[in-house]
């Protein structure tokens, strides 16, 4: 396998499994037949999980006051248009509860849901919801991850574990493993 340039937009959203990104953006910045050029953006909630200083220090990190940072005035990039631009997929992983909810109405109140708002659904778009296994089990769930698919974005599936409030059942977001297997099987054929 050659080597792959291939630019990865990550989303984190608040739910538990944000305690993962570190681990994933390692893998997949350490991946040697992969060259994947990563850039992450955070919801304010998914910041409660874990520290910046954990990821690899090249990968770039948007927040939502980084599109006030790069937007002044008329004439100045809008970053949420911009990083949909430079991408050539994007990973929501974890999909929280909320920002599925806000995905599945259209709502774009943060610098994550304005770039999923305005993505080109052209290019692939995966997504890996996490969250308590009751509201996994809510029946409004299962409506808005449909949506989601109908648009044509891609799920990676939660699982069923003992998750970390104690709670056992399905909700704990995909194996890392699974998602970078994921990302390098959509990448290769794109
Ligand atoms: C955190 C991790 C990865 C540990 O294995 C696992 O429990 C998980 O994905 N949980 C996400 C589900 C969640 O948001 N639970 C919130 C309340 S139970």
């Amino acid at each position: 396998m050659g080597k792959h340039s291939y630019k990865l937009l990550i989303a984190a959203t608040g739910s538990v499994a944000a305690l993962k990104i570190p681990i994933l953006l390692k893998s997949l910045t350490d991946e040697s037949s992969y060259t994947f050029e990563v850039r992450l953006i955070l919801t304010e909630h998914a910041k409660n999980f874990f520290d910046l200083s954990e990821l690899p220090p090249e990968v770039l990190i948007y927040d939502d006051k980084s599109e006030w940072e790069t937007w002044k005035q008329r004439g100045d990039p809008v970053l949420h248009i911009e990083l949909g631009k430079w991408a050539d997929m994007m990973v929501i992983a974890p999909l929280d509860a909320n920002t599925l909810a806000k995905m599945a109405q259209g709502i774009c109140d943060n610098l994550v849901t304005c770039t999923t708002r305005a993505w080109d659904m052209t290019k692939p778009l995966l997504f890996c919801p996490a969250m308590n296994t009751r509201m996994w089990e809510h029946p409004i769930t299962a409506k808005q991850v449909a949506s989601l698919k109908e648009w044509g974005h891609t799920e990676i599936p939660p699982i069923s574990k003992t998750l970390i409030c104690g709670d056992t059942g399905v909700g704990a977001m995909a194996e890392v493993s699974v998602i970078v297997d994921t990302i390098k099987k959509r990448s290769s054929n794109t």
